[in-house]
């Protein structure tokens, strides 16, 4: 190990977000010792890259998959653990930058420790934020975390946004690529299978974020994740529609002028910014050729096709509980969108039928927040239910 080593944790190393963030770890293996790789249940895959990266230990949340874990990293010196509280733990270890990238509200209890710790917090984990927001960001003013965004529209407004002149900023631009389904009609939505919304025109991302990004709720999470990170409120943010996803996103300023980051859709680019700053380092991802790509282009996005963009801005003015709420019924109908138990425009509108019960109860604590997301998750199920029924026996 050398002085100028940096310590890294990965939370969901298994994953998209995690695989990639590893890839550029493995480019660059003198710069950086890692502390603990966290994965849910992919044993085979996280043996493997704890036998590539040495971490100090390796931590599945699944219980059942202790021991394979122990079994596949006998001999090698490498602690391994199970479990929820493990995964907290490997979170609290010391590492001086933590990829938050979970999938989920999963996600925040160990995102919630590594900002304790007051690390440097690299986050790609935007659930966290969205059912979080002012709880987490009163913890980094508390322990001085450092929190760095990972999504590539939030890399892109970190990069141009003028921390020192907040005032300057008239508005924040989110660009969307549309989702695979940008061109179609509502009524022909009703019946695409899960294949089809999972495979994204321009990324390559884990299932849950594809299906978001498909019915357009990964813009509405994006928003919220976006009022948090940059202090603006909902009016000042913007969506708009980009089919090319060269442009990241954009700020625009009090005087006429609008900042931009651009590159080719590579996550790559935006966990890099993150890992090596306030430096930069090399990234492989495909160099960005303007000529090649010929045509930028833009649209309005369409809230009539797109409700899901409404019910967020609906759900952020509201306040209180209610983008836990959102956030947690979102999961659930996902999930049963993927499990083939739930149609694709039920997804938007189990969250909304969700919501519209539940409302905006205050909320103050982690403890009442944990109690919004189990309620929501258990309505959310019960509307998924009775919607599959239905479907079934033919009610529309
Ligand atoms: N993929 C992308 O390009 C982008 C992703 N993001 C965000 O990053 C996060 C991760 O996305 P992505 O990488 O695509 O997701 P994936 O589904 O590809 O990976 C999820 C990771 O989280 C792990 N995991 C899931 N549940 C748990 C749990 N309960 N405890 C511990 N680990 C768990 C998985 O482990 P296992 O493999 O064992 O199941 C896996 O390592 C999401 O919040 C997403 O919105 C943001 C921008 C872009
Ligand atoms: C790579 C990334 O940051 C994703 O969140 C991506 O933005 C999804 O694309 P759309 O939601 O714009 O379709
Ligand atoms: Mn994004």
């Amino acid at each position: 190990m050398t002085d100028t080593q940096r310590t890294v944790t990965v939370l969901g190393s298994t994953g998209s977000i995690g695989r990639n963030t590893l890839d550029l770890i493995e480019r660059n293996r003198s710069a950086y010792r890692v502390e603990a790789l966290v994965a849910h249940r992919n044993v085979d895959l996280l043996i493997a890259q704890a036998r590539s990266v040495r971490p100090q230990c390796a931590v599945v949340a699944d219980e059942a998959c202790y021991a394979a874990l122990k079994d596949g990293l006998a001999g090698t010196g490498i602690a391994v653990a199970a479990g929820a509280a493990a995964v907290v733990e490997a979170a609290q270890r010391p590492a001086e930058w933590v990829m938050s990238a979970i999938v989920g509200a999963a996600g925040l209890e160990p995102t919630m420790a590594a900002v304790r710790r007051g690390s440097v917090v690299a986050l790609a984990n935007k659930e966290s934020l969205v059912c979080a927001g002012d709880l987490m960001m009163a913890e980094v003013q508390k322990s001085q975390a450092t929190l760095l965004p990972v999504d590539s529209e939030h890399s892109a407004i970190f990069q141009v946004f003028d921390f020192d002149r907040p005032q300057s900023i008239e508005k924040i631009i989110l660009t969307a690529s549309g989702g695979p389904f940008r061109t179609w009609e509502r009524s022909a939505m009703a019946s695409v299978t899960p294949q089809q919304a999972v495979a994204h025109p321009n990324w390559s991302m884990g299932a849950k974020i594809s299906v978001d990004s498909a019915t357009m709720m990964n813009k509405g999470l994006e928003l919220i994740e976006a009022h948090h990170l940059f202090g603006l409120p909902e009016h000042q943010i913007d969506i708009l529609v980009h089919p090319q996803s060269v442009i990241h996103s954009m700020v625009s300023y009090v005087d006429g002028s609008v900042l931009a980051q651009l590159g080719t859709p590579d996550m790559r680019t935006p966990i890099a910014v993150a890992l090596a700053w306030p430096a930069r380092m090399e990234a492989p991802s495909p160099r960005l050729d303007l000529a090649a790509v010929a045509q930028l282009t833009f649209e309005s996005p369409d809230h009539h096709r797109f409700p899901a963009l409404s019910l967020v801005r609906g759900a952020l003015q509201s306040g209180g509980a209610a983008p836990t709420i959102m956030n947690a019924a979102n999961e659930v109908a996902v999930a049963r969108f993927l499990a083939g138990g739930l149609g694709f425009l039920e997804i938007t509108a189990v969250v909304e039928q969700t919501l519209a019960d539940l409302g905006a109860p205050a909320m103050s604590s982690l403890e009442d927040l944990f109690a919004f997301d189990t309620q929501a998750r258990h309505h959310a199920a019960v509307l998924c239910q009775k919607r599959s029924q239905a479907a079934a026996s033919g009610i529309s």
